[in-house]
């Protein structure tokens, strides 16, 4: 039985009044599960119409594959609930980057957000990745995505995740939010802010949420999500989009964080979007209702739209508690775009050496290696390739863990891919291909590490050098093939044990 902090349950009873009863009984249910199908996976990703296409069909594979039903998640396209008897995560396709595990409220902050290809993009508070993922499926791999996270253990989950997604335009930094500000000011079209809260929404799945949950705890969070939400609005170019949420139910951390950043920032508004049917809207009485003062500010909440926020309260759907609000920076000429200097890539005249090996990996490796080859931003530290998203400025001087899409490692007279690499290509990308079923033993002998005898009906392409290792069509990372063997290279930090 989930025992809520007594303080909470008074408020919440005194803001949903007759609501109360339902929304405490909700606890009694067992939390659902979530996961989204990543678009960047599939050819037909690239297209429009990938989320009435290919889901459906996917959904209907992983419910064989995984021994489970597979429901719609009514707000957000790609997402779907899966059964508790079901371990998605540990199963190849997870591997794969196939799909997200992610709780179905949360997806609908990105569906808010809408990002097109092409757009440059910032998610602002992003490990563990769930937001970042869901928005670099929606660029289709064109645009630019900067993920930011200012833990740096939760950063570098982060960065693997994104990898794992086979994200190919995304950079992700260990900033705090001023920093990065000073290095992106008015740059991006679309930015969430998926602000640190008190998780009252998560009290049902987090213990911890509910044990250092406390009313200072709540006040201490409204206001540094005050100061984070500061900081994106500098980040925004005129006319962009921003969104934040929550998931806590705290008016303080919701509509009043709103109200107050309104008040502060007059050159914003709020969205009046849709949503869904299932979603509530945010009270304006509600800004100003907190645990310590109860000055309900109607007025202005009238003023500022305050119902145009969205609720998703446990006890009208099928997900926890969480809270969006859809903001648009008013057009205005800003301060027009800066020149910006551009990174220091690498150059075909002076960095022949790398220039060849890279040349040499791509001739072997990719069909269309040309395209590949004919980019300009390469970037090297140290011995790590890198190609980065073009829209990426000089960033000396910032925290970042990945600067682009990891390429690899410059060895002697060589290039090693990289696991990043491989998770971004499709089967049909790849000369070498080495097919193994989802279902079988050889695909868990690979995700352990161990060396497998080649199959020869298994593998498209040459008998030698660079494979690239797939189940049921997905990529799952790289083996090198010699003498009938295929040596393993998935990553050791992400074998199975
Ligand atoms: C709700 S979580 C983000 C979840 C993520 N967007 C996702 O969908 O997977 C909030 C994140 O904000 C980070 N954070 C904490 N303090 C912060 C600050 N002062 N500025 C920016 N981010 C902060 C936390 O470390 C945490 O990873």
């Amino acid at each position: 039985m989930i025992i809520l902090p007594e303080a909470f349950k008074v408020r919440m009873r005194e803001l949903l009044g007759d609501e109360y009863d339902r929304f405490e009984a909700s606890y009694e249910k067992e939390r659902v599960q979530g996961l989204r199908f990543n678009s960047l996976k599939s050819e037909e990703g690239k297209e429009e119409d990938w989320e009435q296409g290919s889901v459906p069909k996917l959904a209907a594979l992983v419910e064989k594959r995984l021994g489970t039903e597979l429901s719609p998640v009514l707000w957000a396209k790609e997402g779907y609930y899966y059964g508790a008897e079901a371990r998605p995560g540990k199963h190849p396709y997870h591997e794969a980057g196939l799909y997200y595990i992610q709780e179905p409220s949360a997806m609908a902050v990105v569906e808010l957000l809408d990002p097109r290809p092409g757009e440059r993009v910032l998610d602002l508070c992003a490990a563990p990745g769930g937001k970042s993922s869901h928005i670099a499926s929606r660029l289709k791999g064109q645009g630019f995505l900067l993920s930011n996270e200012i833990h740096p253990a939760r950063a570098r989950i982060l960065s693997q995740n994104m990898e794992r997604m086979g994200v190919k335009n995304g950079v992700v930094t260990n900033e705090e939010p001023g920093r990065l500000a000073e290095y992106f000011p008015e740059f991006f079209d679309r930015i969430v802010v998926d602000a640190p809260c008190s998780g009252e929404g998560m009290f049902r799945k987090d213990e911890e949420a509910r044990s250092q949950w406390s009313p200072d705890h709540v006040k201490m969070c409204a206001a540094r999500q005050g100061q984070i939400l500061d900081q994106a609005a500098r980040m925004i170019r005129p006319g962009g989009r921003l969104v934040y949420s929550t998931c806590t139910f705290a008016p303080e951390e919701n509509e009043q964080a709103i109200l107050d950043f309104l008040e502060r920032h007059e050159e914003f508004s709020l969205e009046d979007e849709k949503g869904c049917e299932k979603f509530s809207h945010g009270k304006r009485e509600w800004a100003g209702f907190g645990y310590d003062e109860k000055k309900p500010r109607e007025e202005k909440g009238d003023y500022y739209h305050i119902e145009r926020t969205f609720r998703l309260l446990p006890h009208r759907l099928e997900g926890e508690g969480h809270f969006i609000a859809v903001l648009k920076r008013r057009e205005d000429p800003g301060m027009g775009e800066p020149r910006r200097k551009s990174p220091a890539y690498l150059e075909h005249g002076k960095d022949r050496e790398v220039f060849a090996c890279l040349e040499s990996f791509l001739k072997e490796t990719l069909k269309d290696w040309k395209v590949w080859f004919k980019r300009r931003e390469y970037v090297m530290f140290k011995d790590q390739l890198y190609l980065l998203p073009p829209q990426m400025p000089d960033f000396k001087g910032m925290r970042v863990l990945r600067p682009g899409l990891h390429l690899g490692t410059m060895k002697k007279n060589r290039f090693e891919p990289s696991h990043a690499l491989a998770l971004t290509l499709l089967p049909g990308e790849a000369k070498n291909v080495y097919e193994m079923a989802s279902d079988g033993r050889e695909v868990i002998s690979y995700l352990k590490g161990e060396a497998l005898a080649c199959q020869p009906e298994q593998l498209t392409g040459a008998e030698k050098g660079w494979v690239l290792m797939c189940t049921d069509g997905w990529s799952l990372g790289w083996c090198k093939l010699t003498g009938g063997i295929l040596k393993n290279h998935y990553p050791k930090g992400l074998r199975w044990m």
